[in-house]
């Protein structure tokens, strides 16, 4: 199933090297992902002035997503992506926490684009090297075509 996420409220918990890669890939989708994190991986910082993302540079609150309708968990404290978890649980919020494979309600898929083509692939969250090596030879593939 291929979501429209373009007008979806998405927030990344976190602002590290994990939430940056899905950051970089879900900007490809959403117009405006917002991110909450004390501390923000620089690259962050510049897509922050191009408008592709929100920053609130602070400690997660539950307050924060109140609104949201995707949440990714991707800080460091595996306490917090827990509470984030069950925030998102209790008011049916989909979540993706990055730490834990059993509190994700969908996986982060390996993604190649090209022109309008999309490919996104998964191990069932079974094996996420097995996952980036299909994502390589498949994106060799796409180049040819
Ligand atoms: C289940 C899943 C849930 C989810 O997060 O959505 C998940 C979970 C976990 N990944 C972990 C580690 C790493 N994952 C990557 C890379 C990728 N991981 C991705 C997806 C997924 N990862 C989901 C579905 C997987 C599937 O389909 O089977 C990809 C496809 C997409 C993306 O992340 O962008 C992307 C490759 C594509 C690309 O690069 O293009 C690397 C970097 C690397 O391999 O270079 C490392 C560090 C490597 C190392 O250290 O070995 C850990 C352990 C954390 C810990 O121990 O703390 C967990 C937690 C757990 O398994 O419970
Ligand atoms: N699913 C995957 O592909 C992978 C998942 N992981 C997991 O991802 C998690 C994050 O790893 P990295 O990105 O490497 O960490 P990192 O150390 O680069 O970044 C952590 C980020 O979390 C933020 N943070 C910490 N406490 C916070 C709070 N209370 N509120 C808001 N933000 C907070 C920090 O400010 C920082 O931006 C780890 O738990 C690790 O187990 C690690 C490798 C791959």
């Amino acid at each position: 199933m291929f979501v429209d996420l373009s007008k979806k409220r998405v927030y990344v918990v976190g602002a590290g090297t994990i939430a940056k890669r899905r950051i970089r890939s879900l900007c490809e989708f959403v117009d405006c992902v917002t991110v909450i994190a004390p501390e923000v991986n620089p690259e962050l910082n510049k897509m922050e002035k191009a408008g592709d993302i929100q920053i609130l540079r602070k400690k997660y609150e539950s307050s924060d997503i109140y609104d949201a309708e995707l949440v990714i968990a991707a800080t460091n404290d595996h306490k917090i992506n827990e509470d984030i978890y069950r925030v998102c649980r209790e008011r049916g919020i989909l979540v993706n926490v990055c730490s834990d494979k059993d509190k994700c309600d969908f996986y982060f898929p390996g993604l190649i684009t090209r022109d309008d083509v999309v490919v996104g692939v998964t191990a069932n969250g079974a094996n996420h090297k097995r996952a980036k090596a299909v994502t390589e030879q498949i994106r060799e593939i796409l180049e040819e075509c």
